[in-house]
């Protein structure tokens, strides 16, 4: 198979042919599992990557990956079938802020069959995926975590929903809430405001770092459809939105400012420095050219094919995150959050503490 794909070298001199070496083999699941290899003399992981799709129809296999594992060695990621074949349901929510911790924060599941988790707490998210593709679970997860803090005053929650869908759900929790171009330059504004007056308060205490407290509470942004914002809205819109995102995704995350933004269409236009998101998601994607658009470049020759992700309702939530370390992308799916859960969420956010224990005990 080696072989075929062109994966092999001959001696020039006897003519013996070398094959690369298996080290192992881990299997994660009936669908997926894990080949490591070890390169022969002369060849480059981008030589696997380019054989990815000829290494796929050889295992018959619907996807191959090749990862990085250190100097000589690459991982290939071998799905045979959709990992992925039932929604997965979110875990309860914390009603105990103590409890929450932002620095991981439970997002779905991996094909490896392990538990996706993602800071959010001085970082920004930026979920990219055609319209059904299952963006809003990503922002949902999040929210959901952050529902005790919401409460309890230790988050705020400014939201930009130019779509005026799903999202409005959160109008009675959020600090700002905005649906029309005007107000939406508003919260933006605002936001960057608040971060400005953020970084004299920590001059002021003397302090580098951000710690999420009642007075300096960790704010999130979360900007729905970020292409009608910053790409083809209103110019008026466009233009200030496009002066102000850059200097808040610089420099809001030391100084306790999150930004979450789902994007449909990404392209360079519309992707306010789309390296200065820590975590970025490709759910399934139009066409090929949007993969690395959301996750960098490369990633889709190194196995994110988001754009061949069937458009079937069963494949909402699917997508491809990139592995920080070995900048390899890995097949995931974001936890389903139904109507029940967003009310669920909107109920202990919006409810003060009080209220909240007289209600357990009842
Ligand atoms: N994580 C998920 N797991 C399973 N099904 C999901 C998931 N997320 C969304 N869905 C289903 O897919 C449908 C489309 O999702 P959603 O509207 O969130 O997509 P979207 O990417 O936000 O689309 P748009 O950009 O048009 O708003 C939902 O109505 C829901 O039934």
């Amino acid at each position: 198979m080696t072989e075929a794909c062109g994966l092999v070298t001959v001696h020039r001199v006897t003519a013996v042919i070398n094959v690369p070496r298996i080290i192992r083999i881990r299997s994660h699941s009936p669908s997926t599992e894990t080949v490591y290899i070890r390169l022969l003399l002369g060849q480059t992981p981008k030589l696997w990557e380019e054989a990815a799709e000829a290494l796929a129809v050889a295992l018959k296999a619907e996807r191959v990956g090749v990862e990085r594992v250190r100097p000589q060695v690459i991982a290939l990621v071998v799905q045979r079938s959709e990992p992925f074949t039932e929604s997965i349901i979110p875990p309860d929510l914390l009603g105990d802020s103590d409890a929450v911790d932002l620095s991981r924060v439970y997002l779905g599941e991996t094909e490896h069959g392990s538990d996706w988790y993602a800071p959010l707490i001085g970082q920004h998210w930026l979920v990219g995926g055609a319209t059904g593709s299952g963006k809003n679970s990503v922002t949902w997860m999040a929210l959901r975590a952050c529902a005790p803090l919401i409460r309890d005053g230790l988050v705020r929650v400014h939201v930009v929903n130019p779509k005026g869908t799903e999202l409005n759900a959160l109008r009675p929790v959020s600090y700002r809430y905005a649906e029309t171009d005007g107000d939406i330059m508003e919260v933006i504004q605002g936001f960057w405001t608040t971060m400005q007056d953020r970084k004299k308060v920590l001059a002021e205490q003397g302090r580098r770092t951000f710690a999420m407290s009642r007075e300096t509470p960790l704010d999130v942004l979360v900007l729905d459809e970020l292409g009608a914002v910053t790409g083809y809205g209103d110019r008026s819109l466009t233009r200030g939105a496009q002066a102000a995102l850059p200097l808040i995704l610089s420099q809001a995350r030391a100084l306790g400012g999150s930004v979450i933004g789902a994007l449909q269409e990404p392209t360079k236009d519309v992707i306010p420095q789309r390296d200065l998101f820590s975590l970025r998601v490709c759910l399934r994607a139009t066409s090929a050219g949007h993969v690395d658009m959301v996750l960098g470049e490369d990633m889709r020759r190194r196995g994110a094919l988001a754009d061949e992700i069937p458009n079937v309702p069963e494949s909402a939530g699917i997508g491809f995150v990139v592995k920080q370390r070995s900048r390899t992308p890995v097949r995931v799916r974001a936890a389903y959050c139904d109507d029940s859960d967003i009310a669920e969420l909107v109920r202990v956010a919006g409810w003060p503490v009080s209220e909240l224990a007289t209600a357990r005990q009842a």
